[in-house]
């Protein structure tokens, strides 16, 4: 019924709902700050789980996975998550140690996705963070394959959605130790 599906599928509304204010002119000089301005802006604008993220991988052979996850931390190291070791991403990070990681916040149109290679927190940041989860969530994992690891950002891009469908994206790469920003209207 492929028809029928892509009739249903039409029939969904996207891209709903109403921006926030982005003064593309006014950004600040590094990634992390605005980051955490837009989940302030997202929470305040009651935003459900919008510490979720969505985070891919690749293979050895570079075929892609990605799975949601909770984002557990963010600041000038990167945007942290953890897992076990022993999962198929943890397999994938080791193999190739880079990853992206995207969210979405409706109805405020805005997406962010952040692509870096990934580290392996110091071993006692993994045991911080297991020691933080429930004790029933603690008592699914062994403690030694619980991993926090981090996306060390080389380039970060803001998505601001627009009804007119004029959207804007800043984007943010690195340049040596610093950022540039450009700003593109498509
Ligand atoms: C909203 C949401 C949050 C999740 N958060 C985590 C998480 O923080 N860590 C984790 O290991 N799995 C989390 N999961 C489960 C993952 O999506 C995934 O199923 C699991 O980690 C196995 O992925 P893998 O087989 O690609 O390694 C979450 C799932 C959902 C739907």
């Amino acid at each position: 019924m492929t028809h029928a599906t892509r009739a249903l599928l039409g029939s969904i509304p996207a891209l709903t709902g109403s921006p926030p204010a982005f003064r593309a002119g006014e950004l600040p000089t590094e990634p992390v700050g605005l980051f955490l301005t837009w989940l302030e802006v997202a929470l305040a604008a009651g935003v459900e789980e919008p510490r979720t993220v969505a985070l891919s991988t690749v293979d050895a052979g570079g075929v892609p996975d990605s799975r949601m996850l909770i984002l557990k931390d963010v600041d000038s190291r990167g945007w942290a998550f953890a897992s076990t070791a022993s999962s198929r991403k943890g397999q994938q990070l080791s193999v190739c140690p880079a990853a992206a990681l995207t969210v979405w916040w409706q109805p405020l149109m805005r997406s962010v996705r952040v692509r870096g290679p990934v580290v392996e927190a110091p071993r006692g940041e993994s045991v911080a963070d297991l020691q933080a989860r429930s004790p029933a969530a603690q008592a699914s994992v062994d403690a030694d394959d619980w991993t926090l690891w981090r996306v060390v950002p080389n380039r970060v891009e803001f998505w601001q959605g627009s009804p007119d469908r004029a959207h804007t994206r800043a984007v943010y790469v690195t340049e040596g130790s610093a950022w540039r920003v450009s700003v593109a209207q498509d």
